[in-house]
């Protein structure tokens, strides 16, 4: 066991679905351990991959400790855990899942309250009025402190928050709030309101491998073959693949009408034996391209999406060895 690649992903909570369709579309299928209960599993058909299970938090904290080499989860969570981002994990791909902000916000009652040089007025008058420090509740304690120095507010104290973090001013914890929004809903709830440049991060799942795991051989080939796939996916997703019969005696050439138009001649520009060329371009790029291809004289032209593209390159699994070997 100690060779294999522990893969993290999200047990519960708003992550878990679309991380295991993520998963899915790359083609791999989680095989969770007998029971729903079972927080270990496997993946189909690619050994040396134990998976995980694990809340979104624990996964960035296994990520920074090197107990788990692959994850998903919260950009947001990476940067609060993590001490040393660049220096204990990779951020190998954004997710498009999860996206949520991370926000000071503060009752909408305080009017002249718009920016945050305007928090730290307020911070100083409760000082100097009544001897006490502006309460922030959080989860977020380490994004607050770094924020919030970085803003030049320095008089306030945190209330360490484990939810319903929106519900603190209103309960009389705390005065102001900093937590994390998608729709605004709960701030609107609560009769909160975000500072103009009260935005801390956007943050949305991520892709993330430590640097602090051990990357054995074993784990390294296991990387290779997951990320493989996971870049396959990626590439096809942005890709159509475009099939042409073209004249024998078009004359024409093929590689600098496909570099007009983005496209790669994957299988090599001679044409087939009837004349048949397959073409790869960008989504964007695909109804200029086949408009080229009939002028150019072409007698068929059909387009169709592929769901993998493999290639020899795996920019994913490189990026990660260089920032290993550095
Ligand atoms: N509206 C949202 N509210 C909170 N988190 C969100 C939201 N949208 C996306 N996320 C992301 O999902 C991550 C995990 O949040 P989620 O609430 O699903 O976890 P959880 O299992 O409930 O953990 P916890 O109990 O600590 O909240 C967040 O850190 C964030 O990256
Ligand atoms: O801007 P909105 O779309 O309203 O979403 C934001 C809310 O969602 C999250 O809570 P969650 O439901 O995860 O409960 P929790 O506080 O127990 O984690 C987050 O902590 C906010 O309270
Ligand atoms: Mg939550």
């Amino acid at each position: 066991m100690s060779e294999s690649l522990v893969l993290a992903v999200p047990s519960k909570g708003r992550l878990q679905e679309n991380a295991n369709a993520f998963f899915a579309r790359a083609g791999l299928k989680l095989a969770q351990g007998a029971g729903a209960r079972d927080y270990r599993g496997k993946l189909v058909g690619v050994s040396g991959v134990e998976v995980r299970y694990l809340s979104a938090s624990e996964i960035a904290s296994q990520l920074a400790s090197g107990a788990a080499h692959l994850g998903v989860t919260g950009e947001d969570l990476i940067r609060e855990t993590l001490p040393d981002v660049r220096g204990q994990v990779e951020l190998l791909t954004p997710l498009g899942f999860g996206n949520a902000t991370v926000v000071v916000a503060v009752p909408q009652a305080w009017i002249d309250v718009r920016v945050m040089a305007d928090l730290d007025e307020v911070a100083a008058t409760m000082r100097t009025r009544h001897g006490r420090r502006l309460r922030v509740a959080t989860k977020y304690v380490n994004l607050t402190r770094r924020f919030f120095a970085e803003t030049g507010v320095a008089d306030y104290r945190i209330v360490e928050s484990l939810g319903a973090t929106e519900g603190a001013p209103a309960a009389g914890s705390a005065e102001i709030v900093v937590d994390i929004t998608t729709t605004g809903a709960t701030l609107a709830a609560n009769a909160l309101k975000i500072l103009d440049d009260g935005i801390i991060l956007r943050s949305e799942a991520n892709l993330v491998a430590s640097l602090k795991a051990p990357w054995g051989e074993g784990q390294r080939n296991a990387l290779r073959a997951v990320l493989g796939r996971i870049s396959a996916e990626e590439r096809a997703r942005t890709t159509r693949e475009v099939r042409a019969a073209m004249p024998e005696s078009g004359g024409i050439d093929l590689a600098t009408l496909a570099g007009l138009h983005e496209a790669e001649l994957p299988y090599g520009a001679p044409a087939g034996p009837d004349g048949e060329i397959v073409l790869r371009c960008p989504e964007a790029a695909m109804f200029d391209l086949t408009d080229a291809l009939v002028a150019a004289g072409a007698r068929a032209v059909s387009v169709r999406r592929i769901d993998y593209a493999f290639a020899a390159e795996n920019p994913l699994a490189e990026r990660l060895l260089t920032r290993l070997r550095t």
